[in-house]
């Protein structure tokens, strides 16, 4: 069972010097160092050689790692990628994937390089065609994770903000959808209003309850709404112990079902409860 945290994934601009040094000391799980959408066109070439370096001269400890590199079919994509590989990175995130066929060539390239042997690719699901196709392109090679780009997505479907994100609704479930069948980590879109805390936690609430594994975030003032909200709560941890040792006690006896708050405990909840107490588990040893 693979139990890293992804509650908070932080987008860097790659062209920002003093974000990239805070980050070295921000709450979050997991990093998305931007070279596409945050970084303006004029900034391209210098933002990736100061990423390159930073990548290789500062320690971002135990976050996950990922690189926005621009869409290999644009003018920066393949410059983005040589020099990236350089600094071994831990994943590459492709934006706008609309086919297996963007990761297959992502990956080929991969290959071909002695410094990404281990690197993992990380799809952003972001288009009509990407949503459709998410099955196919969560099972393709090297894949880990999907990052929704609501952003993106609310552009293409020509649809309005809403707070209960109906109009998105489909669009996230689908490659969610595709993410748990694939066993690949989903992660949901961003939270444009960043200093509207009350509405950051309502959506973090409603994509932990979708099954996300967590947020992406564009500052760090959002992190610990994040990180609150994706973390099992106390009451899930209880209710996870006390399901446990009922159903153990359960067994004991020669039964196959326990009760707990009224309630039939079987051995399927018991594999949720041990993954809840296992991502409390990993979440507490990040701070140790
Ligand atoms: C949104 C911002 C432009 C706000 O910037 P600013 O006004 O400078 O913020 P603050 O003055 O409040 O910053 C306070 C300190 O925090 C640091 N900071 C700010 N943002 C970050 C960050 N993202 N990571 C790390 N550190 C950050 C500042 O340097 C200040 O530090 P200090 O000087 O020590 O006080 C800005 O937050 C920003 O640029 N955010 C990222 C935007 C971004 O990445 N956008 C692209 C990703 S979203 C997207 O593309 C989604 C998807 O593709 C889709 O389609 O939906
Ligand atoms: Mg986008």
């Amino acid at each position: 069972m693979d139990t890293r945290p992804f509650r908070s994934v932080l987008y860097i601009p790659g062209s920002k010097e003093r974000a990239l040094e805070k980050a070295t000391g921000l709450a979050a799980d997991a990093i998305i160092f931007d070279l596409e959408d945050a970084v303006a066109l004029d900034e391209k070439a210098r933002a990736r050689r100061l990423l390159a370096e930073t990548l290789q001269s500062h320690d971002y400890g135990t976050r996950a790692k990922l690189v926005r590199i621009n869409a290999l079919s644009s003018e920066w994509g393949a410059d983005d990628l040589d020099v990236i590989a350089q600094a071994q990175p831990e994943a590459i995130l492709l934006p706008k994937v609309d086919k297996a066929a963007d990761i297959e060539e992502l990956a080929r390239r991969l290959d071909a390089s002695p410094h990404t042997a281990d690197t993992r690719i990380w799809a952003m699901m972001e288009s009509p065609l990407g949503v459709l196709n998410a099955h196919a392109i969560a099972c393709a090679p090297r894949m880990a994770g999907f990052i929704m780009g609501t952003n993106d997505l609310a552009k293409d479907m020509g649809c309005r903000y809403r707070a209960d994100r109906l109009p998105l609704m489909m669009s996230l479930q689908l490659p969610l959808l595709a993410a748990k069948a694939a066993g690949i980590v989903a992660i949901d879109g961003v939270y444009n209003a960043f200093k509207d805390e009350d509405g950051l936690r309502a959506e973090c609430e409603q994509g932990r309850d979708m099954g996300f594994d967590g947020k992406t975030l564009i500052h760090p003032a959002q992190l610990s709404i994040a990180n609150a909200v994706f973390a099992p709560s106390e009451a899930e941890i209880d209710l996870a112990q006390r399901q446990i040792a009922a159903f153990d006690a359960a067994t004991a006896r020669g039964e196959g079902v326990a009760v707990v708050d009224g309630k039939i405990v079987e051995n399927l909840h018991i594999v949720s409860a041990q993954q809840i107490l296992a991502k409390a588990q990993a979440i507490a040893e990040l701070t140790e």
